[in-house]
């Protein structure tokens, strides 16, 4: 935390200052006050006589005081915003910046709704404790211990008096604070099972309204809030317990020094104006305090809130770049070399001793039954997961010792689930190539099979996609992905069931133009469908983490039941007498 501070420090330094100036004048208003009753209306030191322009000289200095505190104070606020706003601000720099370097077992591990959370939430919560920290712990401080002084310096008693009371009032704050401190760190996580919901919920709305469980949803959403409420109700009720017994112990402290000092009074001990500006100084005293307790409040959750973000902030980023960055001897050859892997949660072995050689310009398809780690393969190679056994070799050189950047710009892959950005269909299709013209863009999206649609759009390559790409048809999204791969200038290009949405006629013709404008490329078809694999030169079959078989169609269906058993299921005994 000291990292962001110090940046800030001169600004958190002059909020210091201007708050010292406003105690200050809070400090002298209780004493003009006591001169004013004593020798301005009851003219103690007169005879009894009141002293009218007394009482005007210090009535205008009262005036001046309070606007120059005023001012100090608005100053203050200024500054506290000012250090406090940069801090989160450069927190929040920070940690997005640090996500955007996690590995995938790292999101998977904190879970979106988590990081959108300690992101936004947590963050604000930091830069109040900043806040109140700068404003009020100075102020408090200041001002209780300035109280205290004061009144040591009007009336010993009186000091003593309120003195005694700190014990129990420190003691009745530390209490609740115990009992609430545990619950700050549950609010947050409570609040992640909110945000995850919610993102949830909002992604998915068409399914849940399809499958007909927004009852469902809702009471799920409704117990994650309710749960929130119940423990923000217990600490808002700890807080609300502790309030009346600080105020209580405070009339009980003016109660007592209104009694010491009718007693002082009568002995001459003591004047009515002492009495005022004492009993002024012990509600600024216990008023500070009360105002301390609401701010271990904001501090209590700010240092909470703190702890998570810490863990984004200190998240090393675990894969470590190696050292190439710059060309390689050849270009496009992938080597799956007794590659194992499991996910870190599961431990469930995934992928079992694979042995796969890629060559440069190939057309490799993929297919096995779903959940048998197709998808785990590829992700393999752009290094999204690192292998846990053997190791992959991209042009010839392990993945693990190229730079990430330098790696991934060899590979370019296009989902099944397409991603696409609220932008233009232009820049959606060069998001992962910027600098590309517009006829590069043009050709991408011909290749693609997607210009036909795009021209029929309202503005074109300027239309404007909606989030997520929710205006746009299943089939339609998936050909603005693959465009976006086409147009990447990469040696490597994965489609990762990538056409599933796409009619035959429209696939078949989107392969021909792939083959046609990039045959210098590698290429890595995962499909469910064989006839989108069918025109590959080898087809890879997985089963039960292993290559189960790897030939092109025609050596499968003599040597592969499990590929036969896939061709029959799809294309039928009557499609295959017909051939
Ligand atoms: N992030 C993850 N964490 C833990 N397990 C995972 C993760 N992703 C996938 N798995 C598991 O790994 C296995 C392989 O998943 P993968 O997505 O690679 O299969 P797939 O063959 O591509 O499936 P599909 O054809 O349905 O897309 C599955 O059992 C899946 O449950």
């Amino acid at each position: 935390m000291w990292k962001y501070v110090k940046r800030y420090l001169h600004f958190a330094i002059l909020a210091a200052l201007f708050m010292v100036g406003e105690v200050l004048m809070d400090l002298i208003q209780p004493g003009l006050m006591s001169h004013i009753v004593d020798d301005g209306v009851l003219g103690l030191n007169n005879g009894g006589v009141g002293n009218l322009n007394l009482i005007w000289k210090l009535g205008i200095q009262m005036i001046g005081l309070v606007l120059f505190g005023g001012l100090c104070g608005s100053l203050n606020n200024v500054f506290v915003h000012l250090s406090g706003q940069n801090i989160g601000n450069d927190i929040r720099k920070d940690s997005f910046r640090n996500i955007m370097t996690f590995s995938f077992p790292q999101l998977d591990k904190f879970g979106t709704g988590s990081l959108v959370t300690r992101v936004t939430n947590d963050i604000t919560q930091v830069q109040n404790f900043v806040s109140q920290f700068v404003r009020g712990m100075i102020r408090m401080s200041l001002l209780m211990f300035g109280s205290m002084y004061c009144m040591f310096r009007l009336n010993r008693e009186f000091g003593l008096i309120v003195l005694c009371a700190f014990p129990f009032i420190v003691g009745c704050l530390a209490f609740c604070l115990s009992r609430a401190n545990p619950l700050f760190s549950k609010l947050q996580a409570q609040l992640d099972s909110i945000n995850e919901i919610m993102q949830e919920d909002v992604s998915g709305i068409r399914i849940i309204k399809a499958c007909v469980r927004e009852i469902y949803e809702k009471a799920r959403f409704r117990k994650a809030n309710d749960e929130l409420i119940k423990t923000q109700l217990k600490v808002l009720v700890i807080f609300a317990f502790m309030n009346p017994i600080i105020n209580a112990l405070m009339y009980i402290v003016v109660a007592i020094i209104l009694l010491v000092g009718s007693f002082e009074v009568s002995g001459g001990g003591a004047t009515p104006g002492t009495i005022m500006a004492a009993i002024t100084y012990t509600t600024q005293l216990l008023n500070g305090i009360l105002m301390l307790v609401m701010l271990f409040q904001n501090i209590s959750r700010g240092i909470a809130s703190w702890k998570r973000v810490k863990e984004i902030l200190h998240s090393k980023q675990e894969l470590v770049d190696g050292s190439l960055s710059g060309e390689t001897e050849q270009h496009g050859t992938i080597e799956f070399r007794d590659v194992s892997f499991s996910y870190p949660e599961t431990g469930q072995v995934v992928l079992d001793h694979i042995n796969l050689t890629v060559h440069q310009g190939e057309t490799v398809g993929i297919m096995g039954t779903t959940g048998c780690g197709k998808t785990t393969l590829v992700n393999l190679i752009p290094r999204f997961y690192d292998v846990t056994g053997g190791a992959i070799l991209v042009d010839g050189v392990d993945v693990r010792d190229y730079e990430q950047k330098a790696l991934r710009e060899k590979v370019a892959i296009a989902l099944q689930k397409s991603e696409l950005f609220s932008t233009s269909i232009k820049e959606n299709i060069s998001w992962g190539s910027p600098s590309a013209t517009e006829e590069a863009v043009q050709s991408a999206a011909h290749t693609a099979q997607a210009d036909d649609f795009i021209s029929l759009t309202p503005n074109g390559y300027d239309t404007i996609v909606a989030e997520r790409g929710v205006s746009l048809s299943g089939g339609q999204k998936q050909r603005l992905s693959i465009a976006r791969a086409v147009l990447k200038p990469a040696e490597i290009l994965i489609f990762d069931d990538a056409t599933s949405a796409l009619d035959l006629k429209t696939e078949s013709n989107l392969y021909k133009a792939l083959q046609k404008t990039k045959p210098e490329s590698t290429k890595i078809i995962i499909a469910q469908r064989i006839a989108s694999v069918r025109g590959a030169d080898r087809i890879a079959v997985l089963e039960n983490g292993k290559i189960a078989a790897c030939g092109s169609h025609e050596e499968l269906m003599k040597s592969c039941a499990t590929y036969q058993d896939i061709y029959h299921s799809q294309i039928g005994e009557e499609a295959e007498n017909h051939e």
